[in-house]
């Protein structure tokens, strides 16, 4: 029997009225409906009706979870509930995150017939190289992101958790800028080396006269980030007298300038960051146990560059072109291929500046090895590539085996010099000499050096 057209006819209505971008599609992922919201963010030039959701969003041929990803549909016919999920999306302007929410809608016989997918833009991230924000597209990276836009429209207290130099801050401004805070100060703290006294007034401010040199009153950080978020970076370090202050201002909500008696209400929201692990901080009594609980409400690891190095080269394009805005460079696939077997200790911060070094060295367009500091290739794998290459020889021969085979055939082939040899392999020359030392055949036939 045909199926009652009134309430699609209803439904597709409602969508119409409201503001965000919302799809009305059935059980086979076929899209029936597109308010007038979608059809403005994703400038539509051919109609979206009929078509599938995983072809218009992610051009796939097949549902996303038969594509290695989460799909929503799927979830929401498995739990009957409504469902929220990150999804990177083609969209005009290039791939974007968005946060999706599906509801399901029932039919009179208590169904589920339809489902309402809403769609908001995560305008702090992408996926693809962009001149601001967050870049990623690795697993790793879409899994933080994920996490970062279920919290981020909460007033919940984030714990930040990772390596030196992986982005903690750019998270927490991105945090900052996907919350209801958006249009209010971000105000950071680095709490590394700030002696005790210094740190208090500081973070309350002081009243004049509160002690030697204050000669004038001074709002501390917390009254300047009102109605908007406060960063505490390198939360670790805050020595232990001031963490019962911290701990007051965020179970009381409120806090003494120094020098005062009159206790002020503080509007913040507290995102802290650390490299150290807190929680070993705390069994060796030099972190309160209570205040970590406090902190710790919703802890996000933010990955090290290695755990993400599929990133590296989509990171690395991009940020080429921020570091040197005015000039066309481009880095050359030995390069590219050197930075993503890297183990970067110094994780993006660290390729930034090799990336800022590199274009200062290259007075062409395109940055080559010689052009990275030395040592940079020679240094070990990271454990992706060698699961590769192991997985190349099918497990029967190691890294090295395979390189020493690859030189001695280079070696066997090449009638030329040395020099031309490192360069038909992509790497330096120096490189290339202490490779063939290592496997001892430096001795072999190639010369040094000139013509
Ligand atoms: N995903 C990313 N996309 C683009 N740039 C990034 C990303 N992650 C980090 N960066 C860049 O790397 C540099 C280091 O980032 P940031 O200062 O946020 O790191 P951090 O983890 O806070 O470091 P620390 O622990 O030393 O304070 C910055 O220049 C930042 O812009």
């Amino acid at each position: 029997m045909a199926r009652d057209p009134r309430p699609l006819i209803e439904l597709k209505s409602f969508l119409e009225t409201l503001p965000e971008p919302h799809i009305l599609f059935d059980r086979d992922y076929r899209i029936l409906a597109a308010n007038s919201a979608y059809r403005q963010a994703n400038d539509v030039t051919h109609s979206v009706i009929g078509r599938t959701c995983y072809e218009v969003s992610h051009h796939y041929t097949v549902p996303c979870d038969q594509a290695g990803e989460s799909c929503p549909l799927a979830r929401s016919l498995e739990s009957g509930q409504r469902e929220r999920v990150l999804h990177l999306h083609h969209t005009p302007k290039g791939e974007a995150y968005v946060n999706i929410e599906l509801s399901p809608v029932r039919d009179v016989a208590g169904e589920v017939a339809f489902f309402v997918e809403k769609m908001e833009p995560l305008k702090v991230a992408r996926g693809l190289s962009d001149r601001a924000g967050l870049i990623g597209r690795a697993p790793r990276f879409q899994a933080m992101l994920g996490l970062l836009a279920r919290v981020a429209p909460s007033e919940a207290t984030v714990l930040l958790q990772g390596e030196s130099g992986t982005g903690k801050e750019l998270v927490a401004n991105a945090l900052h800028e996907a919350s209801h805070r958006a249009d209010r100060p971000f105000i950071a703290v680095d709490c590394s080396g700030l002696p005790e006294t210094l740190f208090e007034s500081e973070l309350f401010g002081h009243e004049r006269g509160a002690f030697t040199g204050a000669t004038a009153r001074k709002p501390g950080l917390v009254e300047v980030a009102s109605g908007g978020t406060l960063f505490i970076d390198e939360v670790g370090d805050i020595p232990l007298g001031m963490q019962v202050k911290l701990l007051r201002l965020l179970e009381t909500g409120t806090y003494r300038r120094v020098g005062a008696t009159e206790l002020r209400t503080a509007d913040i929201r507290v995102v802290s960051a650390t490299h150290r692990s807190l929680r070993e901080m705390v069994d060796e009594g030099r972190f309160r146990q209570d205040l970590y609980y406090r902190l710790n409400t919703f802890p996000i690891e933010v990955p090290a560059l290695r755990d993400r190095a599929e990133d590296v080269p989509l990171l690395a394009t991009s940020m080429l072109a921020r570091v040197a805005p005015s000039r066309t460079l481009r880095l050359s696939p030995a390069v590219l291929r050197c930075l993503s077997a890297y183990r970067f200790p110094g994780n993006v911060r660290e390729l930034r500046n090799i990336l800022e070094r590199a274009s200062l060295m290259c007075d062409g367009e395109e940055i080559g090895l010689e052009h990275l500091p030395a040592g940079l290739c020679d240094a070990p794998l990271t454990a992706q590539t060698r699961t590769l290459a192991s997985d190349d020889s099918c497990g029967t021969e190691d890294l090295a085996g395979m390189e020493r085979r690859a030189l001695q055939a280079a070696l066997a082939e090449h009638h030329g010099n040395r020099r031309q040899l490192a360069t038909r392999l992509g790497v330096s020359e120096r490189t290339l000499y202490r490779k063939l030392k290592a496997h001892g055949l430096a001795g072999r036939t190639v010369s040094d050096a000139g013509g």
